[in-house]
């Protein structure tokens, strides 16, 4: 079978850093073509390469068979090529039909015909089969629905190759089936599909073929991913063997460090209780919009203002005046959009490591412990395989997953835990990362900090917690101990009583 896009010895050099190394591989048309490998190895470069935002140092591009020199975004268009970043690109105050027909918006009598460019849009989303009002604009719509509007825009672009990055790491579990249903049609429509992740249970599910990136480098290509068992592909990820990433060990729990007690606000109208104790690692799992995140930043203090209940912290209320109370007292929360929150994007990874709360809190911000900080940058940049060039790096030039796990970073590292909530810590974090995060967590656990780990990935609350609680609609809906729960038990708990 002839491959429909081929890359050639595809390389490319940024300061400091070899982002990809005379990669070459092929994809065929109705197929799948997954890329994996750890933050920084080199894929997002690969498909900007490809939609035409970087220029290769060297190498070629073959699409069709022909070769592809692309010196802008809307030559690989032309191309036939569309490519879905992680920063999707549209205009937030365009309607859905402006957005999709952008440069191509009928018109009528020299003007644009708003009401044709409804009427086509409307049609072509009706196909695809996703429901969207094409006269609204996109500043009011979800990031599903965002992505969604981007992917009819591809599909009315008549584009062959279409690209996507990362495309559920923001989506709910019932948008992101809406996306495999539209990609599975793309593929049987002939399309040549490729697709970036590191959900391996998604990338199984969805990839026919994939390709293995390491340090800039390809490791290997896969014609059936089916065929390659898990171990290997993590192995050729990581360049070692990961036995088990969760690492669970059974821990003594002491007394309890959290007691939270009739928790609610505006937008959870449902008391919720329950206790934490020192040691212990405490799972919540919920879908998307079961409240989970809303009831961390009740306990945290923020929102509290029209919020009732109680949380004690060893014994002691919380008045629940606010982080800042939370934080003196021992309680931090790694809030689930990190990047937004707490980047600083022209600070360097050792600065952004080093934005503590707390740290800040009790010092005043003023005293800059030089030493004491570039040795802890330096030992998480190792331990987390932060790929960047030093601590000094800014943080911006780092991959998308490299700067979650700089930020990350910053929470793992406080001294004097007493209970530490993260909210969805390992999202776009890779395979050998999340296994460090792990570690780290047990280790936290056992030094007697109690831990909340919140995630909408089922096999890592599974894999990680000493117990989990499951939320759905704005309540806790059911408790399991380690030993009773199972993916079916939780699912039966967080999924609505109707679609069971
Ligand atoms: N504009 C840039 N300037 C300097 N370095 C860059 C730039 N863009 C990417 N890099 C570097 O190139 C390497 C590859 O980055 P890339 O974003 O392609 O990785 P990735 O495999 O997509 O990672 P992730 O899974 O975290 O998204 C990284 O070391 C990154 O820091």
């Amino acid at each position: 079978m002839d491959a429909f896009l081929r890359f050639d010895g595809v390389s490319k050099r940024f300061p400091g850093v070899k982002a990809l190394d005379g990669v070459s591989f092929e994809a065929h048309a109705g197929k799948v073509h997954g890329l994996l490998g750890e933050n920084g190895a080199g894929k997002s470069t690969l498909l900007k390469i490809l939609g035409g935002q970087y220029r290769p140092d060297g190498g070629r591009l073959l699409v069709g068979g022909e070769e592809c020199k692309f010196h802008s975004a809307a030559d690989s268009i032309k191309a036939g090529i569309a490519v879905i970043h992680q920063e999707l690109q549209y205009v937030p105050e365009l309607t859905v039909a402006e957005n999709v027909l952008l440069g191509r918006l009928p018109r009528r009598l020299g003007f644009v015909d708003h009401k044709a460019a409804r009427r086509i849009v409307a049609e072509r989303l009706n196909q695809i089969g996703v429901d969207l009002d094409p006269a609204a604009r996109l500043s009011t719509l979800s990031i599903a629905q965002r992505q969604m509007v981007e992917i009819c825009k591809a599909v009315m672009q008549d584009a062959r190759v279409i690209a996507f990055d990362e495309p559920t790491s923001s989506l709910s579990q019932r948008e992101s089936e809406i996306l495999f249903r539209l990609i599975g049609e793309l593929r049987a429509d002939g399309r040549t599909l490729i697709y970036i992740s590191h959900r391996l249970e998604e990338l199984y599910r969805l990839c026919d073929a994939c390709t293995i990136f390491r340090d800039g480098r390809k490791i290997a290509t896969h014609p059936v991913m089916a065929e390659v068992p898990r171990a290997r592909l993590i192995s050729d990820m990581v360049g070692r063997d990961v036995h088990d990433i969760y690492e669970y060990r059974e821990r003594e729990h002491g007394p309890e460090r959290l007691v939270v007690r009739n928790l609610h606000g505006a937008s959870l109208s449902q008391p919720n209780s329950f206790r934490v104790r020192a040691g212990e690692v405490l799972g919540f799992f919920g879908l998307v919009g079961a409240g989970r995140s809303e009831l961390m930043r009740l306990l945290y203090g923020a929102d509290r203002r029209a919020a009732g209940g109680e949380v004690l912290l060893d014994g002691q209320p919380l008045a629940g005046s606010g982080p800042h109370e939370a934080i003196r007292a021992g309680l931090f929360l790694a809030p689930e959009d990190r990047k937004e929150q707490g980047i600083v994007p022209e600070a360097s990874v050792a600065e952004n490591i080093n934005i503590s709360c707390r740290r800040h809190d009790l010092l005043g911000g003023i005293f800059i412990r030089a030493r004491r900080e570039a040795e802890l940058a330096d030992r998480f940049i190792q331990r987390l395989r932060i790929k960047t060039r030093d601590r000094d790096q800014e943080i911006r030039l780092l991959s998308g997953g490299n700067q979650q796990k700089a930020i990350l970073a910053r929470w793992l590292a406080e001294p004097e835990l007493k209970v530490l909530v993260l909210d969805e810590p390992t999202r776009g974090i890779d395979v050998g990362a999340k296994n460090e995060i792990y570690r780290i967590i047990h280790e936290v656990a056992a030094a007697g900090c109690a831990v909340i780990v919140v995630s909408s990935e089922l096999p890592e609350v599974l894999g990680i917690a000493d117990r989990i609680l499951v939320m759905r609609d704005g309540a806790i809906s059911g408790e399991l101990a380690r030993g009773d729960a199972n993916e079916t038990a939780v699912l039966r708990l967080a999924l609505p009583a109707a679609t069971q």
